[in-house]
């Protein structure tokens, strides 16, 4: 990734910010990801920053705008077919992401590092998004799920995007699906390069439990919010390592 004088532009009240950097600093004592990345706002096309949007090389706008329209196609399915394993309507979770819903993506570089144990490229955290659409690096491992107190390692399958759950969906699915932990550690010795596609509602939607979930049988476990409620909570357990789930169940 191209060195370069911009920072972030973050708004502290949404998921958004975009540009390059790496951490986000929200304290002067908070353990710092070992990683450099690019962040854009992809979707809807009046949110992009192109100033942040790398020329060079060249061709790179025209395909990270081809590989957002190919992504935002296979979102609209995966949130039908979603709906329809449910026995919901097809559009629910569509409906309560708003017409505007967002796309963010995040290029990842994780750098090399020999004292495993001083850093880690990613921490461990859930996605604060609806689903996250993420294009691994090819030959170096590094992605890992925690289960039952374990983490596993994400297999590397080329050319395949791999689906992540996110807070917000676990949230419209009153936690029938659910958004797992990960993280990813550094390479000893060679560098890691992702892709995250990240899938939000509007800052201004409310975000609950679908109606068809919520029964006397399965009563609503989470509290409605706005998703510029929630980012505000999500970033305050993301720095403390905890889940911002946790806080918004009844
Ligand atoms: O780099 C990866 O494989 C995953 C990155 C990730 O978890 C994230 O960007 O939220
Ligand atoms: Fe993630």
């Amino acid at each position: 990734m191209p060195t370069c004088g911009i920072t972030y532009e973050f708004e502290f009240w949404s998921f958004s910010y975009q540009g390059y950097g790496n951490d986000t600093i929200f304290t002067d004592d908070q353990p710092l990801d070992w990683i450099d990345r690019l962040h854009l706002t992809t979707y809807p096309e009046d949110q992009r920053k192109l100033k942040f949007w790398p020329e060079i090389p060249t061709g790179f706008r025209e395909t990270l705008h081809e590989y957002t329209m190919k992504l935002k196609m296979m979102k609209d399915q995966l949130f039908m077919g979603m709906a329809r394993s449910l026995d919901l309507e097809d559009n629910c979770f569509q409906e309560m992401c708003g017409e505007n819903s967002i796309m963010e993506t995040r290029f990842n570089m994780y750098p090399p590092c020999p004292r495993l144990d001083k850093v880690i490229g990613n921490r461990p955290h859930t996605d604060g998004s609806v689903i996250t659409l993420l294009l691994p690096d090819k030959n170096v491992e590094g992605l890992q799920f925690l289960k039952d107190g374990n983490w596993y390692k994400a297999p590397i399958i080329p050319d395949t995007i791999l689906v992540t759950v996110g807070d917000v969906l676990q949230i419209m699915s009153n936690g029938v699906y659910k958004s797992p932990v990960h993280r990813v550690v550094t390479n000893r010795e060679k560098e890691r390069i992702s892709v995250t596609t990240f899938c939000f509602p509007h800052a201004d939607q409310v975000i609950q439990p679908v109606n068809g979930l919520v029964s006397e049988t399965t009563p609503r476990l989470y509290l409605y919010k706005t998703i510029k409620n929630y980012a505000e909570i999500y970033f305050k357990y993301f720095h403390q390592g905890g889940r911002a789930n946790e806080s918004v169940l009844i």
